[in-house]
């Protein structure tokens, strides 16, 4: 199996988080997506944080039909930091092959993450362009270090390739959408999912809080 992983807060989850992870799917011919809902981004500050199962649920709404498993395993395995996560990960499926996706604002900051060198290591990385972040991005001091290991979306369809450092940079159209935005225009998202996603067990059902079960094991 080939897999995305997307790391994020999903405070909420919306329609450019699940355009993106289509898109990456289909760019480098992957098998599916696995959404790590955060339990606590280490850099983000708590206050206007809604509870994990309130995000979790936003994220099951968003990826409803697509290829796309909703996960808390990092809640499940305790880790908080990407470095660890993406070690364990890799430690538990080791037929996988997974490929690290993120928007071109994290990468701006990517070299303030713990052990980022280590992650780049870890798995290959896939940065998606976002609106207002290229400039950034270009004087990143991540990119600088990243940039001998550019390669294209071709690198990912042979098994025989699939090696790190490795970084694949993917431009769409691209999407403006942000949490930040529907949470300045819904400041209330959490109470209302909360109250009707436990009504709802189609979408109760498609919450994975363990790993992935099935066919991806
Ligand atoms: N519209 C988008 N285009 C490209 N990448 C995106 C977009 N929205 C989110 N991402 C990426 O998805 C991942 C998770 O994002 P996150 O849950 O923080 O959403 P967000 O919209 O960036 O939230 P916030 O506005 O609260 O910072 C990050 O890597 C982020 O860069
Ligand atoms: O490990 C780190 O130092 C680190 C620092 C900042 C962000 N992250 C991860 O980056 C992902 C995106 O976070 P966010 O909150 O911007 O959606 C999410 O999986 C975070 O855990 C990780």
């Amino acid at each position: 199996m080939r897999i995305a992983l997307l790391g994020g807060s999903f405070n909420p989850a919306h329609g450019g988080h699940r355009k993106i992870t289509r898109f990456v799917i289909e760019s480098l011919g992957l098998d599916e997506a696995w959404w790590l809902v955060s339990p606590g981004n280490p850099s983000k500050p708590k206050a206007g944080m809604a509870p994990l199962s309130a995000r979790v649920k936003s994220a099951a709404v968003q990826a409803r039909r697509a290829p796309i498993r909703v996960t808390a395993i990092e809640q499940q395995m305790g880790t908080r930091y990407t470095c660890d996560t993406l070690a364990a990960l890799s430690r538990r499926y080791p037929k996988h092959e997974f490929v690290w996706v993120m928007g071109s604002d994290n990468l701006a900051e990517f070299h303030r993450w713990r052990q980022w060198r280590t992650i780049a290591r870890t798995m290959p990385i896939a940065v998606v362009a976002r609106p207002g972040y290229n400039s950034h991005v270009i004087a990143s001091p991540a990119m600088a270090w990243l940039r001998r290991y550019r390669v294209g979306s071709d690198f990912f369809q042979s098994r025989a390739n699939w090696s790190a450092p490795a970084l694949v940079t993917l431009r769409f159209d691209p999407d403006p959408r942000s949490a930040t935005a529907i949470r300045r225009a819904d400041p209330n998202w959490a109470s209302r999912i909360s109250d009707s996603a436990t009504r709802d067990q189609v979408t109760h059902q498609l919450i994975t809080t363990d790993a992935p079960q099935g066919s991806a094991l």
